[in-house]
């Protein structure tokens, strides 16, 4: 029995990834063939549901190949089997939540110079998978020779997927190569309402100035650009200027340059010059690696099956995944049980792709807008009266929780200045859901208006 097994182990081996066949078929063994009727002996029930799901066929065919009928194929947990993870390995201490809390806020923190670059986008952290090899490519040659090839660098995909981190980890390698580069990142959003307030202040020279002097521009989420044509034109300007003294420009965006509406046919093309990366969702192993390498950035161990589970379960974007992987760790620690543990009995279910439904940042704005029977004009600009504030930050709240939108994104989407705003709107109604049943009754009835 033991030499079969072998033989059918060696066989799936060639099939199937090291990673996969060392996570799902290192421990286990094949119990018995009777009458066709196999029994495979696996390590716990988490194996059993991922064997069946994803390598029956597999199984079967390895087992034929070496001369075992096969009617049936069955799965037992073998209790002896050791666990791969220990929970005193992992046991929860208060210092030890509190040491990595600290460690994550501290991995949060922006760096305070005046690049608007934070430190902890770098291209070390930056998983290379066959999602975005190719944009990593471009990334790392426009690091080796700035201002050359690939410029402008045109960079999209969908939410959460490291467009953000990459264009930041660019302009981090450039200034660890050169701390005297001048560059600046900034969300387009954030440069219409500087260059808006520099005008009002008298301040607009300084402002082209500052730009015009740069090595380098990194604009993000270029797709809320807007048509205003002073502030239009002013960045029209600085690229042009930027682009012709062979200055590095690198740009962002959730569409491809001729999608994004209301933007000057010269600045289109413009974009588009040095064609376009994109990046993708990631593959399976991708995810893996990712997990793994966010993990090992938290300090934290989990077991190959629990961050397989995230990988299969989450298939939204890369920020998902993340977020599911901190949730499962905290738990871990405070309940004292690793993370594959939690998910086996159940205490975590993590399945994004059906949380996220099909609506777009459009269609809520225009819901709560309508609901509340405000223009979205007015509920997305600066009044503070309090019921029209109370629909921008409704409006907010579901950008974040229906859409999982980032907080520059949501602040484009609502007209406020910067993500600081977003994060406290979010966290009022988050509150005074706890109390106000109106409010929870009118998101659900907002809710259903989306939806319905
Ligand atoms: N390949 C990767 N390797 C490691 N981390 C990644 C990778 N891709 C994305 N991430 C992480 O995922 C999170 C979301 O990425 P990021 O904010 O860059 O996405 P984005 O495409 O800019 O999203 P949005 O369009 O919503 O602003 C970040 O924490 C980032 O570090």
């Amino acid at each position: 029995m033991y030499d079969v097994w072998k033989n059918v182990l060696a066989e799936i081996e060639q099939q199937i990834s090291t990673a996969n066949f060392s996570t799902w078929f290192q421990d286990t063994s094949l119990i018995s063939t009777d009458n066709g009727e196999i029994k495979i002996g696996v390590k716990n029930s988490f194996y059993v549901k991922q064997l069946r799901n994803r390598y029956l066929d597999l199984i079967k065919t390895a087992l034929q190949n070496n001369n075992v009928s096969v009617s049936t194929i069955d799965f037992e947990v073998q209790s002896n089997a050791k666990p791969k993870v220990r929970p005193r390995e992992i046991t929860p201490t208060n210092t030890t939540v509190k040491t990595r809390i600290k460690k994550v806020k501290e991995e949060l923190k922006p760096q305070t110079s005046n690049t608007g670059l934070n430190e902890k986008y770098t291209l070390e952290s930056f998983i290379v998978g066959s999602n975005n090899d190719v944009a990593v490519a471009a990334a790392q040659s426009i690091v080796d020779a700035p201002g050359t090839r690939y410029n402008p660098f045109f960079l999209y995909g969908g939410p959460g997927l490291g467009k953000t981190h990459l264009v930041q980890a660019i302009g981090n390698a450039l200034i660890s190569r050169n701390p005297n580069l001048k560059i600046l990142y900034t969300p387009i959003s954030n440069f219409y309402s500087d260059f808006v307030d520099a005008v009002r202040n008298g301040k607009g020279k300084e402002f082209n100035r500052k730009f015009q002097d740069l090595d380098c521009l990194i604009i993000d989420d270029i797709q809320f650009i807007v048509n205003k044509e002073k502030s239009q034109e002013e960045f029209f300007n600085i690229f042009n200027s930027l682009y012709q003294l062979n200055k590095q420009i690198i740009i962002t965006s959730d569409r491809l340059p001729n999608q994004i509406k209301s933007v000057d046919e010269r600045l289109t093309s413009r974009l588009a010059m040095a064609g376009a990366f994109d990046l993708q969702l990631p593959k399976f192993e991708d995810k893996c690696a990712i997990l793994r390498a966010k993990a090992e950035l938290m300090g934290a161990e989990i077991e190959p099956e629990a961050i397989e589970y995230i990988a299969e379960n989450v298939n939204t974007n890369i920020r998902d995944l993340e977020g599911e992987l901190s949730t499962i760790l905290l738990m871990s620690e405070v309940r004292g049980l690793t993370p594959l543990e939690l998910i086996e009995n159940g205490s975590v279910s993590v399945n994004k792709s059906s949380k996220l439904r099909p609506v777009s940042s459009k269609q809520i704005v225009e819901k709560v807008a309508k609901y509340y029977n405000l223009p979205i004009k007015e509920m997305c600009g600066k009044s503070r009266v309090a019921h029209i504030k109370t629909a921008r930050q409704v409006t907010m709240f579901l950008l974040s929780k229906e859409l999982n939108l980032s907080t520059n994104k949501i602040a484009a989407e609502v007209g406020v200045k910067d993500h600081t705003t977003v994060m406290h709107g979010v966290k009022k109604i988050e509150k005074d859901l706890k109390l106000d049943f109106t409010l929870r009754d009118q998101i659900e009835e907002i809710k259903e208006k989306i939806y319905g």
